[in-house]
């Protein structure tokens, strides 16, 4: 997370952006963000994948955003902000940031799998065992198949743990590998699972801890009042000379 609001990050900078993500000789990231003023906006979010690209939305770094946010002093306890996918409102309460997400109008489906966009695109696969799988393996065949080769997707594998609980493994584009949560892919998720039966809020378990995510169905694959909740919490302060 950058503070950009003096606008001195220099943006547009693949290189600098892949530097700065990289473990082993930068600092080390799945994506950066960088927070800006915007004139109708409590602020403006820019979110670039770890390969140094401009990315989509990203739900758990949106969230992360409000949080630094607020640490800024830049908004109290609720927002509206500008990512790339449009307009998000979003609420702290303690540790936990309430982040509203876009309508979904169309879930795709593709043979037994679906395919929707959170503001990412995501491609969705119901399994048996989701511990016992090689993400990176069966999540990069799908990510470059020919349907996906010119933008490629984010994959999740699921699995159904309880009434209304699900288990979600991501392979994410632009990382390039599996990461420990998605927000937009969770969100990708738990709708589909609505789909298949389950009800508002479904529980999502992830490798990096547990989300939620509330919606309201209105049709055949479309939703609205969708909203991703979890915790977002500052781990490391410092400062880098770019
Ligand atoms: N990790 C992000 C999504 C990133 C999506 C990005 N990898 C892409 O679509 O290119 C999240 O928490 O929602």
């Amino acid at each position: 997370m950058i503070d950009n609001r003096k606008m001195t990050f220099p943006g547009e900078n693949e290189a600098l952006v892949k530097h700065l993500c990289d473990r082993r000789t930068g600092v080390g990231a799945d994506g950066l963000i960088l927070l800006q003023d915007h004139p109708d906006y409590d602020f403006e979010m820019v979110y670039y994948n770890a390969d140094g690209r401009v990315g989509s939305m990203c739900g758990n770094g949106a969230r992360c955003t409000v949080r630094f946010a607020r640490q800024l002093g830049v908004i109290e306890d609720v927002a509206c902000f500008l990512a790339a996918d449009g307009e998000h409102q979003a609420s702290v309460e303690r540790d936990l940031i309430q982040l509203k997400m876009n309508d979904v109008k169309q879930v795709e489906r593709i043979g037994n799998d679906y395919y929707l966009n959170t503001g990412s695109p995501h491609y969705i696969r119901f399994v048996d065992d989701v511990q016992g799988m090689d993400v990176y393996e069966e999540g990069r065949a799908i990510r470059y198949n020919d349907r996906f080769a010119a933008v490629g997707t984010n994959v999740n594998f699921v699995q159904k743990i309880g009434e209304n609980e699900i288990f979600v493994r991501t392979y994410e584009r632009g990382v390039e590998d599996e990461t420990l949560s998605c927000g937009t892919g969770v969100t990708a998720a738990a709708l589909v699972a609505g789909l298949e039966g389950m009800q508002s809020p479904v529980k999502v378990k992830v490798l990096g801890g547990e989300l939620q995510v509330a919606f309201e169905r209105t049709g055949e694959g479309s939703f609205k009042y969708i909203y991703l909740i979890g915790p977002a919490k500052q781990v490391f302060t410092g400062s880098v000379n770019v």
